[in-house]
């Protein structure tokens, strides 16, 4: 285990810590980051006012001041009309069915403007109260939670009005950041209200402002103290420090404390003497990092890129406990500072997200039954309209009566993504081709409204039994459970109208939720992966019509961020189904697949496909590419089906002259053999001598 995993983070604090982490902690550029994304929340608290009430009062008063707080919202509630179209515009169900409630419509329209502002002044010194209260320990007890209505702004908004310094800290004091995505979370939304006038409709959502200040202001103090001590003793490997060390540069030089890069001698030495003292690893990660930041000027003569990139690489290893492979792998995919952050956040455990299951409830009637027992949550953005984002919960997530009931699914963020990008349409006929425990198979059977038909294969029999479990739990009534190998399809089956392959993978994105990923996956894994998921590609484009109504598509998905699990695959698909090209994921965010890689280059339409990181969207890595599959063009006689100058079989898995076309076994088999010779040599075992295969 590294130096860093040692010290690993714990899962997302609660409410009461979330509202003062260590400034260090999170790393000052990371605290500003996170800011700087319109879509990060302040610190959001349930509703206190009972608390503010009843300390130290005993049960009967603290009836009556529960019956107080109800009938505050009672006032509230003779606007209901306001409440629901602010409810409505954070809670947007697809399937919403605007006139199904019968809103009360009080008109409060003559109350005086001076009349809200003493409202908003009750509101705010009620929670004033009520927070200091709430930050002397005392236990949350399921008081109901009022939604954020505020506008994603608003951050931005109160930094303007504290000195810049204050600023900059009570950014430190939020709770963890909401799940991406930039730029569709902005500030265009509906929710914005800053700038306008006090009004009927925008009360709460002002009073919400003034409360989220005020606590901020409160957090700022307690975060201040704890921030004193705890820069001390903390060892975390911060990118700030990275650019403070730049603005000491001339300081440093000037102090003798000019960095030195190992020899391979000295290195050799400091392995033999046990390895480097954790601080000295950590310098060296931050000088390494200035270096490669700006070579010419910063390395040391005589010294080359190489060497630097190498003891850099050998210290995430050992900082972060990684076998030096892995390291690299991931290392080599992202810009030297960015690659840090990367590694950063996989110490961090990922948000705790549900996807409501529209078969059984609404979203919004979830979350307020969930709120009802002590659970604190919100959307989790406007990419999606089922998912929420757990912050605290007095009861276990995964044990309500709600969860039972199938009223939700316990699912990362970044597992909606793929059932977004297939979109599929009511009625229609859909294989999931890998698909235990069921997330995503239940997903698609909530979007079919439990219309038309899912085919939910895995190969692991074991693993189809959580994901029968599963489908009956969510009332997915329109799914039968298989197990194949996916690559038997389309023999056992086939004319679907879409396809999800979430394929197995190295999990490589999910090194927060699994370190093992972290020493177990040498290069002959990622070899062979690659192998099955290029098998598995080919069965899954096959197996759909190209007749079907809305279009025939396929959507390949990987838990993973490399680029021979992902951009290589479609690659090699775009080049053995002419038939297929692909189309926009229509996830609205992510990062464009990349068309070149070290050396090797993708068809151009590969940046359709997109990535998400958790350095970037704090969701799990992922990888998502959609296909869109047509119809074969008809043969015409003597003529061969080329792309890219290559002949190729067309989407029957013939070629143009009507030859059967497997998956090509012979393209694979030099990579399968040097990593054979690897792993052997790795082992210490005999390597036998290349083949020509090889060779070539
Ligand atoms: C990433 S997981 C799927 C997760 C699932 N889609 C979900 O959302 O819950 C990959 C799955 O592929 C299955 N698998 C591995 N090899 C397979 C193969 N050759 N054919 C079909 N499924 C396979 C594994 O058993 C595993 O359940």
């Amino acid at each position: 285990m590294g130096h860093r995993a040692k010290n690993k983070q714990p899962p997302p604090k609660p409410l009461e810590d979330s509202t003062q982490p260590s400034p260090k902690k999170l790393g000052k550029r990371k605290a500003e980051a996170i800011d700087d994304k319109p879509s990060s929340r302040p610190a959001k608290k349930a509703k206190d006012q009972t608390k503010s009430k009843t300390k130290g009062t005993g049960k009967k008063e603290n009836k009556k001041a529960k019956k107080q707080d109800v009938d505050a919202w009672e006032d509230v509630e003779d606007d209901e009309e306001d409440l629901k179209a602010q409810t409505k515009s954070l809670f947007r169900d697809s399937e919403e069915e605007d006139d199904d409630e019968e809103g009360l419509t009080g008109n409060l329209d003559d109350i005086e403007f001076d009349e809200w502002v003493l409202l908003l002044c009750f509101y705010n010194s009620a929670f004033l109260i009520g927070l200091s209260l709430f930050l002397s320990d005392e236990p949350l007890r399921g008081q109901a939670q009022q939604f954020d209505f505020d506008s994603d702004d608003e951050d931005d908004e109160l930094a303007t009005q504290q000195p810049p310094s204050r600023a900059k800290k009570s950014k430190q004091a939020e709770r963890p950041a909401k799940i991406i995505p930039t730029a569709s979370d902005n500030s265009d939304s509906e929710d914005d209200s800053d700038d306008e006038p006090v009004t009927m409709a925008n009360m709460v959502a002002k009073s919400k402002a003034l409360e989220a200040k005020a606590a901020r202001e409160q957090a700022l103090d307690l975060a201040e103290v704890q921030a004193a001590a705890e820069m001390e003793a903390d060892d975390d490997f911060d990118m700030q420090d990275v650019e403070d060390a730049d603005d000491d540069e001339d300081d440093a030089e000037a102090d003798g404390e000019v960095f030195h890069l190992p020899t391979a001698e000295e290195r050799e030495a400091e392995k033999n003497a046990g390895g480097p003292d954790v601080h000295v690893v950590q310098r060296r990660m931050r000088e390494c990092v200035r270096v490669l930041q700006r070579f010419r000027k910063r390395a040391e003569e005589g010294r080359s890129r190489v060497e630097y990139t190498e003891q850099l690489i050998a210290d995430i290893a050992s900082y972060y406990g990684y076998n030096e492979f892995l390291a690299e792998k991931l290392f080599l995919l992202f810009p030297v500072a960015e690659a840090i952050e990367f590694f950063e956040a996989n110490e961090v455990p990922r948000p705790v997200t549900i996807r409501t299951n529209t078969l059984r409830t609404r979203r919004r009637d979830l979350a307020q039954a969930l709120i009802n027992r002590g659970v604190n949550l919100e959307p989790i953005g406007k990419w999606t309209n089922v998912g929420l984002q757990v912050f605290e919960s007095s009861v276990p997530i995964g044990a309500t009566p709600e969860y039972l009931a199938g009223h939700y699914m316990l699912q990362a963020a970044s597992s909606f993504l793929p059932v977004i990008a297939l979109a599929p349409q009511p009625g229609e006929r859909v294989l999931d081709m890998a698909s235990a425990p069921g997330g995503k198979t239940t997903h698609i059977a909530a979007l079919l409204q439990n219309t038309g038909v899912v085919f939910a294969n895995d190969a692991n029999k074991a693993r189809t039994k959580s994901l029968g479990a599963n489908v009956h739990r969510l009332g997915c009534k329109n799914v039968v459970v298989c197990s194949y190998d996916g690559r038997e399809f389309p023999k056992v089956m086939g004319g679907f109208d879409r396809v999800l392959l979430d394929a197995p993978c190295s999990g490589t994105g999910v090194i927060s939720k699994d370190s093992s990923v972290k020493v177990n996956k040498s290069e002959r894994d990622f070899t062979l992966l690659a192998h099955l998921q290029k098998q598995l590609i080919l069965c899954a484009l096959d197996s759909v019509t190209p007749d079907s109504k809305n279009g025939s598509y396929v959507v390949y998905s990987t838990c993973s961020v490399t680029v021979d699990e992902n951009e290589a695959v479609v690659d090699y698909a775009l080049r053995k189904r002419p038939n297929v090209h692909l189309v926009e994921t229509g996830i609205g965010f992510g990062v464009e697949g990349y068309t070149s890689y070290r050396g090797k280059t993708f068809d151009k339409t590969v940046q359709l496909t997109r990535r998400f990181y958790p350095h970037v969207h704090n969701m799990d890595g992922f990888f998502v590419a959609k296909f869109k599959v047509e119809k074969r063009s008809k043969k015409v006689s003597g003529e061969k089906e080329t792309k890219g100058g290559e002949v190729v079989e067309n989407g029957d898995g013939e070629n143009a002259e009507g030859e059967k076309v497997e998956f090509d076994e012979e393209e694979d088999r030099p990579y399968l053999e040097e990593s054979k010779r690897r792993y052997l040599k790795s082992k210490g075992l005999r390597v036998p001598p290349r083949t020509a295969a090889a060779k070539a």
